[in-house]
């Protein structure tokens, strides 16, 4: 494991709140989630070019699903604030992170009409039916409970790659992926991420609900460990 990058020191809203509890409580399948083989293929950049492609081909499947789901969250939202703060996350996926998706796909030779025949992967199929039946059966709390390993990890990995001495940056093809997720204005989405599960969860009762909430918080990390292999059933054609 790196050191040089504590999750404690270098930021501490993870430790803090719900969102901390409920990654610590995770704690083994949180390790395999951050630290599977696939980030450090991507932090050594060892990573092979394809299997890198067919990850961003279901990734950007997922991300179609994920804003679903985070639509949901506007419906499922019982104040004008709430609504609105949720609304504004399901615009910027649509208006920027799809866009800016699409055009990094270019970028590593895959065009939208590519992206848009894929056939979804079991990992896919997996992970977005079981965030889409708690956005449907569960409440604003279920469902960000289940969304958060999905924000959080993507920034605590960014995080620490981007500070790890032990990762190439010259020459590194996925820096600017790890760049992306480890820069200021991704690391400031997941902080606000982390304080509206919180705040929302003080709200909804989150101590009196918190096997449940475990569990989500613990399926979906395991689903997310599971999709860094997403691609690798599909060839690239
Ligand atoms: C499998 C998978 N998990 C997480 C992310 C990261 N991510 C997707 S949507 C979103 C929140 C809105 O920006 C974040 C952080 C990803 N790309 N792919």
């Amino acid at each position: 494991m790196d050191m040089a990058w504590h999750a404690q020191r270098d930021w501490p809203i993870l430790e803090w709140g719900l969102a901390g509890r409920l990654r610590r409580d995770c704690m083994e399948e949180w390790t395999r989630f951050i630290h599977h083989p696939f980030v450090k293929g991507l932090a050594n950049g060892t990573l092979p070019q394809e299997v890198f492609q067919r990850f961003l081909i279901q990734d950007y499947l997922y991300l179609i699903q994920y804003t679903r789901a985070c639509a949901l969250s506007v419906h499922k939202s019982t104040t004008v604030a709430d609504m609105r703060e949720a609304a504004a996350l399901v615009s910027g996926i649509l208006d920027t992170e799809l866009p800016l998706h699409v055009g990094y796909c270019k970028g590593w030779g895959i065009d939208e009409d590519m992206l848009r025949k894929a056939p979804e992967s079991l990992q896919l199929l997996a992970y977005s039916r079981f965030i889409l039946d708690r956005a449907q059966t569960g409440d604003l709390l279920d469902l960000l409970t289940t969304l958060a390993p999905c924000m959080i990890g993507y920034g605590e990995i960014g995080a620490r790659l981007h500070a790890a001495p032990a990762t190439r940056r010259e020459g590194n093809p996925y820096w600017s992926w790890i760049a992306l997720y480890g820069g200021d204005e991704f690391t400031t989405l997941v902080e606000d991420g982390i304080r509206r599960l919180d705040r929302i969860g003080q709200q909804y009762g989150a101590d009196a609900r918190y096997p449940m909430l475990k569990e989500e918080f613990s399926t979906a990390t395991r689903l997310e460990a599971a999709f860094w292999d997403a691609g690798s059933e599909f060839p690239l054609s």
